[in-house]
C-alpha cells in the first residue's frame, strides 16, 4: 500500500486528507492495521447524488491507506474476525444474493460495498451465488451448507436478503438427519422488506446496515420455533397463485413441521403479508403491508373487516416449576390479530414485542379480538409508538411455551397463516402447533 499512502489530518469529526479529501467519522467502517508497520487502511462510504430520476443513489464502500493513526482514529481499528479469516481453520465464506428481496436492491448493495471489502481486506476464494429462484438458498443450504457442518467445516453464510433467506436455511438444517458437527455462522446484511431479524438485533443503522457487524460482531446461537400443521396444509407460493406441499421432517404423516425464528401468526398479520408479496405490491417496499392492512380492514366491497374464527390454546410455563407447563384456552372464539414471536421487532420501527429480548429464545404471544377498523389502527399504531399497543386491555401479552390454532374457518383464505414470511394454507378443520426447538443448529453473528 506504500506507494499511494496518504497524510491526514482531523478536524472535528471529519478526516482530511489530499487536495479537498473529507471523510466523516460516521462514514468510517473500519480502520484495518496493515502488516507494513505504521500503516493502516481507512474503509469508508461514500454516497452518489442521484443527479437524474434514471440514476439510483449509491453508497460506495471506498478506501485510503494513511502513514499514521491520529488516536481519534483508534476506535476504529479493527482486525478482521475469525468468521471471516482463521489461519488454522479457514472458513469457506459464502455469499448469497437474494435479487427477489425487498425492492431488488441486494445485488447493487454486494456490488457497490461487499465486494470492495472483500478486494480490500485481502480475502479470497468468496462463493458468491445469486437466487434464480424461490427454491435457490434451499438448494443451495442442500448441496453446499449442510455437507460442510456435517463435515466439520467451519463456515460463514453472508445473506444478503430479507428474513426469507435465514428462514430458508434453518428448515432445512432443522429437517437435516445429518449428524452436524459445526453450526454456521450467518451474518445478516438486510435487503428484505421487513428484515425482522436484523431489526430486532441492531443491525438497522449506518450507510450499509449490517456492515459493521460482519466485522465487528460475535456468533450467538439462534433460537428456533417448529410449526406442526396437520397433513393437509400446503405451502402458499406464487402471489397465492399455487400450492406445494410441506416437506415432511419425520415418517409421522400425522403432521407436517416448518420451522422458524421469527414470527408465527394468523388473522391481520398473515393476511397482509399474504396478500401484499406479489410484484404489484413489491414496488412500494414496505408500505406494502400498510397497504394491503388498509384493505383488510377496510375492504373495498364495503363488507366489515373479516373475524377470524379459530380456538386457541396457549402452553404457559407453571410459576415457579422449572419445565412445567399448563395449558390454558383462550376464552373467545374469535380474533382479529393472532401472533407468536421470537423476536420484538418486525420491522425498524414496528415493535410487536417490546419485553422480547432478541436471540434469548422466549416466545410471545400477541392476540387482540374482533374491533372497529379505528381501533385495530390505533393498536397497530402504537406498536410503531414503541410497543405501547401491550398495556392496552384489548391486548392478551403473554409469555408462552407453545401455541396451538384449532381453525374453525371454511374459507381457505381465513386459515392462511404466516411463519417468517412463508404462507401456509391450513386445512379444513385442520390445526397448527408452535414449539421451541431444544438444539441450537445455527449462529447468527451480532
Ligand atoms: N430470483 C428470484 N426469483 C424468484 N423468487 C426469488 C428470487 N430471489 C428471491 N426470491 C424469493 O423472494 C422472497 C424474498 O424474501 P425475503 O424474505 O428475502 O425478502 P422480503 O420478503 O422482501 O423481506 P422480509 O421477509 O424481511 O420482509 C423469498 O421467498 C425468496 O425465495
Amino acid at each position: 500500500m506504500s506507494e499511494s499512502t496518504v497524510e491526514v489530518d482531523i478536524v472535528g469529526n471529519t478526516l482530511k486528507y489530499g487536495v479537498d479529501g473529507t471523510i466523516d467519522f460516521d462514514d468510517i467502517l473500519c480502520i484495518l492495521p496493515d502488516p507494513a508497520p505504521s500503516q493502516y487502511r481507512v474503509l469508508f462510504f461514500q454516497k452518489t447524488e442521484k443527479d437524474s430520476d434514471e440514476s439510483e443513489e449509491h453508497t460506495y464502500l471506498k478506501k485510503i491507506d494513511i502513514k499514521s493513526l491520529p488516536s481519534e482514529l483508534s476506535r476504529f481499528v479493527t482486525t478482521i474476525p475469525s468468521h471471516l479469516q482463521n489461519a488454522e481453520r479457514p472458513p469457506v465464506i459464502q455469499v448469497v444474493i437474494s435479487t427477489g428481496s425487498g425492492t431488488g436492491k441486494a445485488k447493487t448493495v454486494f456490488q457497490d460495498a461487499l465486494q470492495p471489502l472483500f478486494n480490500y481486506t485481502g480475502l479470497e476464494g468468496i462463493e458468491v451465488y445469486e437466487t434464480e429462484s424461490a427454491q435457490t438458498i434451499t438448494e443451495l443450504t442442500q448441496s453446499k451448507f449442510i455437507n460442510h457442518a456435517a463435515e466439520g467445516i467451519p463456515q460463514t453464510i453472508i445473506l444478503l436478503s430479507g428474513d426469507g433467506g435465514l428462514i430458508d436455511i434453518l428448515d432445512i438444517f432443522y429437517k437435516s438427519k445429518q449428524t452436524l458437527k459445526i453450526p454456521p455462522n450467518i451474518a445478516l446484511i438486510p435487503c428484505g422488506t421487513g428484515n425482522a431479524m436484523a431489526s430486532s438485533i441492531g443491525l438497522r443503522s449506518g450507510p450499509i446496515p449490517g456492515l459493521p457487524t460482519l466485522l465487528q460482531g460475535t456468533p450467538s446461537p439462534i433460537p428456533v420455533f417448529g410449526a406442526r400443521f396437520s397433513p393437509g396444509s400446503q405451502f402458499v407460493v406464487d402471489e397465492g397463485r399455487q400450492r406445494t406441499p410441506i416437506e415432511s421432517d419425520s415418517d409421522d404423516a400425522a403432521y407436517r413441521t416448518i420451522h422458524g425464528a421469527v414470527v408465527a401468526s394468523w388473522g391481520l398479520h398473515a393476511a397482509l403479508v399474504a396478500d401484499s408479496d406479489t410484484v404489484e405490491y413489491r414496488k412500494f417496499g414496505i408500505d406494502r403491508f400498510k397497504m394491503a392492512a388498509n384493505e383488510l380492514l377496510y375492504p373495498s366491497d364495503g363488507s366489515p373487516s373479516h373475524r377470524f374464527k379459530g380456538k386457541i390454546t396457549m402452553t404457559l410455563r407453571k410459576d415457579g416449576h422449572e419445565g412445567d407447563v399448563r395449558r390454558e384456552i383462550l376464552g373467545n372464539d374469535e380474533h382479529m390479530y393472532a401472533l407468536a414471536a421470537m423476536v420484538p421487532r418486525l420491522e425498524k420501527e414496528f415493535l410487536i414485542s417490546p419485553e422480547s429480548v432478541p436471540l434469548s429464545g422466549e416466545m410471545r404471544f400477541i392476540r387482540f379480538g374482533p374491533m372497529s377498523p379505528e381501533d385495530a389502527l390505533h393498536l397497530m399504531t402504537l406498536a410503531y409508538q414503541g410497543g405501547k399497543h401491550v398495556t392496552e386491555e384489548t391486548v392478551t401479552y403473554a409469555d408462552i411455551e407453545g401455541l396451538r390454532i384449532d381453525f374453525l374457518e371454511d374459507e381457505e383464505r381465513w386459515r392462511r397463516v404466516c411463519i417468517d414470511g412463508k404462507i401456509v394454507a391450513v386445512e379444513r378443520d385442520g390445526w397448527m402447533e408452535l414449539y421451541k426447538e431444544p438444539e441450537r443448529l445455527l449462529h447468527l453473528i451480532q
